[in-house]
């Protein structure tokens, strides 16, 4: 592990007078469109932040598990980068899309290729490739999860991935649009079921963003030492989150924070501070782009008060 400790007192002061903060914000509707996601309590609200030195850091429900959805594309995509090298860029590209995540539209005009694998369709094509090399796909999703995690404790919740799987007419109709333009390889029931499982996964912040600890250490687990992915893919994957991974609202999360981060419709927000660590705020009233409206009030303050944006420097 290297790099400079953080200071610990001050960090969980920090964090606690965020959370404080964010409490304030009443704003945004849960998720609903999954009908299971919306058994959560609006309430709850929570920040954790770990550092490559092994550092743990949190603030209010860091230890209440929430459903990964959309931050489980992250992992898909470190998978497919693992087996497939630079072939994953002529099935995907790494464009933002300037449209809301489960938008259909563009699909049609750009011949069946998703504008970056952060949008559903995207991290659609990514479970295919996964389905196609693994043969038992959602296994080995959930088993990297819980290497990265550092825990064995990581299930999938089966009543959110039947409730995906009843009303995923919408992911149903790309992971199809693009079969029919020839970027669908395995069956396209079975990427879908992929894609709903690694979705319906629940985590907590703090094992969260211990998992992504790589993602800001050039690839390298700091809590093994075992190479994730090369650092040139490390920073690949940094790179479209900037730009792609908080949806249509990547532009002025890039501006108002400046880190590689990741949202899901659980209301997750995880993001990444290079040669630091990793820090994920939770709450689950969303705005209208899906992203969570605690999370980025949480991340915002944290951001600003440690100085931590890349483009800052
Ligand atoms: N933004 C999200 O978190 C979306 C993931 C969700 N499972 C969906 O496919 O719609």
């Amino acid at each position: 592990m290297e790099g400079t400790p953080i200071r610990p007192q001050d960090t969980d002061q920090l964090l606690q007078s965020i959370l404080s903060e964010a409490r304030q914000n009443n704003q945004g509707k849960v998720a609903s469109y999954i009908p299971a996601l919306a058994n959560v309590d609006p309430e709850c609200t929570a920040i954790a932040m770990v550092t490559n030195q092994g550092q743990f850091f949190q603030a209010g429900d860091a230890d209440t598990p929430f459903s990964i959805q959309s931050i489980s594309k992250i992992f898909g995509l470190v998978m497919a980068m693992r087996r497939s090298g630079n072939t994953v860029w002529q099935r995907v590209n790494m464009e933002p899309s300037g449209q809301p995540f489960n938008s259909i539209v563009q699909l049609e005009w750009e011949y069946g290729i998703p504008r970056n694998p952060f949008i559903n369709a995207g991290a659609i094509v990514i479970a295919d490739m996964l389905v196609s090399q693994y043969s038992t796909s959602k296994l080995a999703f959930i088993g990297f999860l819980r290497q990265l995690a550092g825990t064995d404790r990581l299930y999938v919740d089966e009543e959110v991935y039947e409730s995906e799987l009843t009303h995923g007419s919408r992911n149903a109709a790309m992971a199809y649009l693009m079969h029919s333009f020839g970027n669908m390889e395995a069956d396209v029931d079975q990427v879908l079921e992929h894609y709903f499982y690694q979705c319906s996964i629940p985590i907590t912040c703090k094992q969260l963003a211990r998992s992504l600890c790589f993602l800001a250490n050039r690839g390298v687990d700091p809590f093994t030492d075992e190479s994730i992915c090369s650092r040139r893919d490390a920073h690949r994957v940094n790179a479209i989150l900037s730009t792609s991974g908080m949806y249509d609202q990547s532009g002025e999360f890039a501006f108002s924070v400046g880190l590689p981060a990741k949202s899901g419709v659980g209301g997750a927000i995880a993001a990444i501070i290079p040669g630091l660590g990793a820090v994920v705020a939770w709450s689950p009233r969303l705005n209208h782009f899906g992203n969570s409206h605690r999370g980025m009030t949480m991340i915002t303050r944290l951001a600003e008060e440690m100085g931590l944006s890349v483009f800052g420097v």
